[in-house]
């Protein structure tokens, strides 16, 4: 049962998912009954239910077509079957089958009502929920999740929903989830500087008048549509709603409710922490949220930093997964039990490859670039349903990806998960729409008709030891499908590797071609101090050679002074050496001040070379930390590829020994 805390320390963790399902909520307080509408909530049992929509296009009809509310069929083109299969006259259609199929005339509020809107009532009820958006870029995802001002998403419209449920929260906070799912009850200046953070982040929006506007627009659009209410009588009940707003890029996490960052800084990443079993992402900021019209404006503030960050990487964006997340957190005074419950909104990376280089026709383009994350997310759902099969769990790989280790609990079966699979049915998008529609016949495990391909076998596996019940046409998919991974990661992880070893040599290439041209400006100011030195050295010498002549002279003059009969010759003399004298003296104090000029000029040189020493180190250090960080990466890759390949040969040996049992067979009868 969750409980009460106090740690201070907990303000430090953060995290995605509430573990622990309302207990007041459920007991009645705040229980609320679901909205009419066709969608269902999740049943014991549904995994993962899984819905299509389909972008609006022209030409829709001659790929895929909308067969009835859950069954999308596809035709592939000729162009393909005279490509793989050699026979113009084969025609196949595939089948996919989903919770339920959105065509392109679907609205938006279509969508949130029969996919979203039961799960919004059973996440104020306490129960944790996660919607995954998952399709190629530009087919819709970001439109379906977040929309633009004239057509909001799923989430302006859950936002809304939620607050319209909610008893006016325009007061502190006086409660706050905790990592555990739990709740830690804030003290008054805990409050007012949670308070203080939501006006802080809320000053720094750009815009934020516009978002404003935008959303009471909104508001006043839905207002005619239907709203739960919670029970009246919950003055007892302490209730609080937090945003979170997560990316996951290139295997990082960062936080998008941190100030923007300048250009030239990096962003802070941030570390996933594990806790009774369960990953959240440490030091993740919560905001406080008392309206959804300020709930709006902290996801707009989001999505300005996730902006940001795409127009400084090139195709960030569609290969980031950004994950909107709600938390609730119910208390009460009286009763007992506490509440803290999640909807997570994960924005999935784009899942297209990119165009290869060795084109067999439009429609062939092999991948040479997959996101590993949904890689993994894929080998995950699969893993999930084969170990169902098999009873065994040990071998999802959860931790192979930030975004599966996140979301193990949900993608496990232990809390709501949902899916919204996103297609643009144009035809030079074919490729990646099949991929999608295939990855999300594992997820669902869809039926899939392969007509007058593959002729679905009625045998199991004859390994009958182990029970397991998976069909050769299974084996064949999984086959199939595990062959396109290995290839997808072989060349992604070549393209990485090449481009490391690219960067690598560039940057040593850089780094000799800077410390030799710093070595030979040295080394020539060095030659020239010396040769100064040494002009110094032997005009000193001169100069008091000079000198001691001069004052030999004097000796003499004053000598000569002493007699009284001096002729004009000798006076003429005196004169003349005076004169030298003079001059000499006034030589001997420029040349003293040169030197000593020199010398700071000398001593700086000495304190340049210092600190250009020092810089030698520094950059030698940062190259070995390269080094070490990229060669584990290199050894982490290669050992992934070991894998895969011995899970193939796996496979191999399966088939084969289903094979030569079958020959066997036929040779007994
Ligand atoms: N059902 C739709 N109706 C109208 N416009 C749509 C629809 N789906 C997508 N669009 C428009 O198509 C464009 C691309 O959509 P969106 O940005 O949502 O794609 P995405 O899948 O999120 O791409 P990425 O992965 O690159 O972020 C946007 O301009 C969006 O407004």
């Amino acid at each position: 049962m969750a409980t009460i805390e106090n740690e201070s320390e907990l303000h430090n963790m953060s995290y995605l998912n509430a573990r622990v399902h309302s207990i007041i909520a459920q007991n009645g307080p705040l229980g609320i009954t679901n909205v009419p509408s066709s969608s269902t909530s999740a049943k014991p049992g549904d995994n993962l239910q899984t819905y299509l929509r389909v972008r609006k296009s022209q030409n829709c009809e001659t790929l895929f077509k909308i067969e009835n509310d859950t069954t999308l069929l596809c035709k592939l083109p000729k162009a393909i079957q005279n490509n793989r299969y050699n026979d113009p006259d084969n025609v196949i259609t595939k089948l996919y089958k989903f919770s339920r199929v959105f065509g392109p005339e679907a609205s938006q509020s279509q969508i949130f009502i029969d996919v979203v809107q039961n799960r919004m009532v059973d996440f104020i009820n306490g129960v944790n929920c996660t919607l995954l958006t998952y399709g190629a870029s530009g087919s819709g995802k970001t439109f379906t999740i977040v929309g633009n001002s004239n057509e909001p998403g799923i989430i302006p419209r859950s936002l809304e929903f939620l607050f319209r449920a909610l008893p006016d929260l325009r007061h502190l906070p006086s409660i706050k989830p905790t990592p555990h799912g739990s709740i830690l009850r804030l003290s008054k200046s805990e409050s007012s500087n949670a308070n203080s953070i939501t006006n802080k982040l809320l000053s720094e929006l750009q815009d934020i008048n516009n978002h404003r506007v935008v959303y009471s627009a909104m508001q006043k659009e839905l207002q005619d549509e239907a709203f739960p209410m919670v029970d009246e009588n919950i003055s007892d009940i302490h209730l609080s709603v937090w945003i979170s707003f997560a990316e996951i890029y290139n295997e990082y996490v960062y936080d998008l409710l941190v100030p923007a960052m300048k250009r030239t800084e990096v962003r802070k990443k941030l570390r996933l922490v594990y806790l009774k079993n369960n990953a959240y992402i440490k030091n993740l900021t919560y905001v406080n949220v008392s309206s959804a019209s300020d709930a709006y404006c902290v996801l707009q503030y989001g999505l300005q930093n996730l902006n940001y960050a795409s127009t400084s990487i090139n195709d960030h964006s569609s290969r980031s997964h950004s994950i909107f997340t709600i938390r609730l957190a119910q208390a009460s005074n009286t009763k007992e039990g506490i509440s803290v419950s999640a909807f997570n909104f994960c924005d999935l990376a784009g899942s297209e490859r990119m165009k290869k280089t060795n084109n067999i026709g439009d429609r062939l383009k092999e991948s040479n670039s997959i996101n590993t994350s949904l890689m993994v997310l894929g080998r995950c759902i699969s893993a999930i349903r084969d170990t169902q099969k098999l009873n065994n769990s040990h071998m999802i790989p959860f931790r192979d990806s930030k975004f599966t280790q996140l979301f193990q609990n949900a993608l496990s079966g232990k809390e709501t998960i949902f899916m919204i699979v996103n297609i643009n049915p144009i035809s030079n998008m074919f490729d990646e729409s099949m991929h999608v529609l295939n990855f999300s016949a594992i997820a669902k495990d869809v039926t899939v008709d392969e007509q007058q391909l593959i002729e679905r076998p009625k045998n199991k596996l004859p390994n009958e030891e182990c029970q397991i019940d998976i069909s050769v046409d299974d084996l064949k998919i999984q086959y199939a499908f595990l062959c396109e991974q290995i290839e997808q990661e072989k060349i992604d992880y070549e393209e990485e590797r090449e481009y490391i070893i690219q960067k690598y040599k560039e940057l040593i290439q850089n780094a000799n071609t800077f410390w030799e041209s710093k070595c030979q400006n040295l080394q020539a100011r060095i030659v020239e101090n010396k040769r100064i030195a040494l002009d110094l050295v032997d005009i000193n010498m001169q100069k008091n050679n000079k000198k001691r002549k001069k004052i030999s002279v004097i000796i003499i003059d004053s000598s000569s002074d002493e007699e009284a009969d001096m002729d004009e010759l000798s006076k003429k003399r005196v004169n003349v050496n005076a004169n030298k004298f003079k001059d000499l003296k006034k030589e001997m104090y420029l040349l003293k001040n040169r030197f000593e000029v020199n010398e700071v000029l000398l001593q700086n040189i000495l304190k340049k070379n210092q600190s250009i020493q020092k810089s030698i180190d520094q950059s030698e250090a940062i190259y070995n930390d390269l080094r070490c960080e990229y060669h584990e990466e290199l050894e982490e890759l290669n050992l992934k590829i070991l894998k895969q390949e011995e899970t193939i040969a796996t496979l191999n040996n399966y088939i084969e020994s289903y094979n030569d049992k079958k020959l066997e067979e036929a040779i007994d009868i």
